[in-house]
């Protein structure tokens, strides 16, 4: 299970980079401009300068409209800055046939650029609330469009979390449909050191966090914080651990 999280800032990827031992991914956004917020060209460029060359930085391309065009163009602006998981919030999308338009268009624009890139199609846990495609049609999406990978966040930042959207089933549901598909399956959303069984448990690949590792667990208002990032990476690992040793012995 790889560790993402997420800096809003070149000096918070600075305290990231301290922790880098601990984490996996370095994923750029803009958090005030949204959950998936995109932040500006310079900031990934600068993020990608600040941390360590062997860790690959992320880059979300916004919650986006459905304008395919103006996606892909700003999805290559991501690559070009650095960035090579490039992950994109379906909000706009209603239908999955509009959201495999955009990320056909993303993964052409961005591999063109960069064949090795690693293009997200993220989709919300919440989606209930903002009318955008089903959480489980997510993995589908992304194996029309080319994508390397489906994700899930939540849209509303509002304390509600991941499992109270999307419960620990359907996720589950949600990572076998992406495995099926040759996927990689990654969750966020509000995530807490206590959710971590159950990720491993249904074989997450990426887990993706902010407020967890943010001072008092405010993604906002709080910094994030090396001695955060080591611990939630040591939780994690303990229970990957016993989750490979659960299923050693069965
Ligand atoms: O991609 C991960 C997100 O930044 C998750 O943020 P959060 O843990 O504060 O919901």
């Amino acid at each position: 299970m790889l560790l993402l999280i997420s800096p809003d800032s070149v000096e918070e990827a600075l305290e990231c980079a301290k922790a880098a031992e601990h984490l996996d991914i370095v994923d750029v956004k803009k958090p005030d401009e949204g959950s998936l917020g995109a932040n500006f060209p310079w900031v990934i460029r600068a993020i990608r300068d600040a941390v360590p060359a062997d860790k690959p930085v992320s880059a979300t391309v916004g919650d986006v409209p459905y304008k395919p065009g103006t996606v892909a163009q700003a999805a290559l602006g991501a690559a070009v800055s650095g960035a090579t998981y490039i992950k994109v919030g379906l909000y706009g999308c209603t239908t999955p046939e509009q959201a495999v338009d955009v990320m056909r268009g993303v993964v052409r624009a961005v591999k063109d650029h960069r064949p090795d890139a690693f293009v997200v199609a993220s989709g919300y846990a919440d989606a209930h609330r903002i009318g955008c495609v089903n959480p489980l049609a997510l993995p589908d999406i992304a194996r029309r469009s080319g994508s390397d990978g489906a994700m899930l966040d939540t849209a509303v930042k509002d304390g509600t979390r991941l499992f109270d959207h999307t419960p620990p089933d359907v996720c589950a549901e949600f990572v076998r449909l992406a495995h099926e598909a040759g996927l990689l399956a990654a969750l966020a959303g509000s995530v807490k050191a206590g959710d971590l069984g159950e990720l491993a448990r249904m074989r997450t690949d990426i887990v993706g966090v902010r407020g967890a590792v943010c001072e008092g667990g405010d993604r906002d208002a709080g910094r994030i914080r090396p001695e955060l990032v080591a611990a939630f990476r040591a939780e994690m690992s303990r229970h990957v651990r016993e989750h490979s040793a659960a299923v050693a012995a069965s």
